[in-house]
């Protein structure tokens, strides 16, 4: 994919502040191959260093604060950001050095995506606990969207995110500490939502759907596909969070964005089912053609992607 500009030759440029996966389909590298999928120029500010791979961490070597402080002064300094996200934060310092930075450039006006990555898929830590308060109070206030899985959301609002009634109401409080936008992800989720929503599902799907649950300004807003059987989802999280970057940088508004994120990363794990790399928890394919973008999301519709089309489904 070329790089995209606008009318006036401006360079899309899109930021992650993550951990590195030295497997590749996580971190950093699934952010910027995404990224670069994209059409959108990545750059990175690399919070740690992981030894890892499809079958889990085998180490993890954080960065000193200062400098994450350094590498993202400098980008902000030189290149300029159009939207950024962060991914793994690893601890309390490195949260309150991103929130200090940002909040003193000009940056911070940038679309901010916040992924707030705690658990590898293996189990192992990636944030301390002692950090997420941190994160709660000096970034969500300035993030346009926050995108945490239901286990995520579940330790941001203190309270467990197993059923749908609770999966609307931990939204709602997760918006309160300031989050433009909130996506409940529903990888985990296993919930028989399409019968309890009525939810008119094409007759050829099994019902087994994955729903992306978004809350903004009031308004749900929900997002569907077809649960895909794969082992290979190492990385899904980082990879919706970049590709929704970066289509904010190219302007697109947040609920567009989220829904050709959600096709994109729903056709990455069809195209990526039956590869071999790894014998753990494989990737996703990242060089995925890019779905067709639906513009003019309604806020508070249902919409359902099968691979090709999205239809509203509510
Ligand atoms: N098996 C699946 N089939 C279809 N979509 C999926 C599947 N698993 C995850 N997704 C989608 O991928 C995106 C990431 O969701 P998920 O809840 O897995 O995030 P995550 O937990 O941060 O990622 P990971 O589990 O890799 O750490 C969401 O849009 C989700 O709906
Ligand atoms: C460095 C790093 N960052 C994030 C994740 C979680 O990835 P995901 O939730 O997308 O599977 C990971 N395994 N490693």
């Amino acid at each position: 994919m070329r790089v995209r500009t606008d009318e006036t030759g401006h360079v899309f440029r899109a930021l992650t502040i993550a951990g590195s996966d030295s497997g590749g389909g996580a971190g950093i590298q699934a952010d910027l191959k995404t990224m670069h999928q994209f059409g959108v120029y990545g750059m990175s500010v690399v919070t740690a260093l992981t030894a890892q791979n499809t079958t889990g961490v085998h180490g993890v070597m954080e960065a000193p604060p200062e400098f994450v402080a350094a590498q993202l002064q400098a980008v902000i300094d030189d290149l300029g950001v159009d939207a950024m996200k962060t991914g793994m934060l690893a601890n309390e310092a490195i949260i309150a050095t991103v929130a200090d930075v940002l909040s003193t450039a000009a940056t911070v006006s940038r679309p901010l995506v916040i992924d707030p990555v705690m658990v590898a898929k293996g189990g192992t830590k990636l944030i301390d606990d002692s950090a997420i308060a941190t994160l709660r109070e000096r970034l969500l206030p300035m993030a346009a969207l926050v995108t945490p899985n239901a286990p995520e959301t579940g330790v941001l609002v203190g309270a467990s995110v197993d059923s749908w009634d609770s999966v609307h109401l931990a939204a709602e409080r997760l918006a309160q500490w300031g989050s433009d936008a909130v996506v409940v992800k529903g990888g985990h989720l296993d919930l028989d939502v399409a019968h309890a929503e009525g939810w008119r599902l094409p007759a050829a799907s099994n019902q087994m759907v994955a729903v992306d649950t978004v809350y903004a300004q009031g308004t749900f807003t929900y997002f569907l596909t077809p649960r895909v059987n794969s082992a290979n989802t190492h990385g899904t999280g980082c990879t919706f969070s970049a590709a929704i970057t970066a289509l904010l940088a190219g302007g697109a508004p947040v609920l567009d964005a989220i829904a050709q994120a959600k096709a994109f990363i729903y056709d990455a794990i069809v195209r990526a089912k039956d590869w071999d790399v790894g014998h753990g928890h494989g990737p996703t394919d990242h060089s995925t053609p890019i779905p067709v973008a639906m513009s003019g999301v309604t806020p508070g519709g249902s919409y359902y992607y099968d691979g090709r089309n999205w239809t509203r489904v509510d």
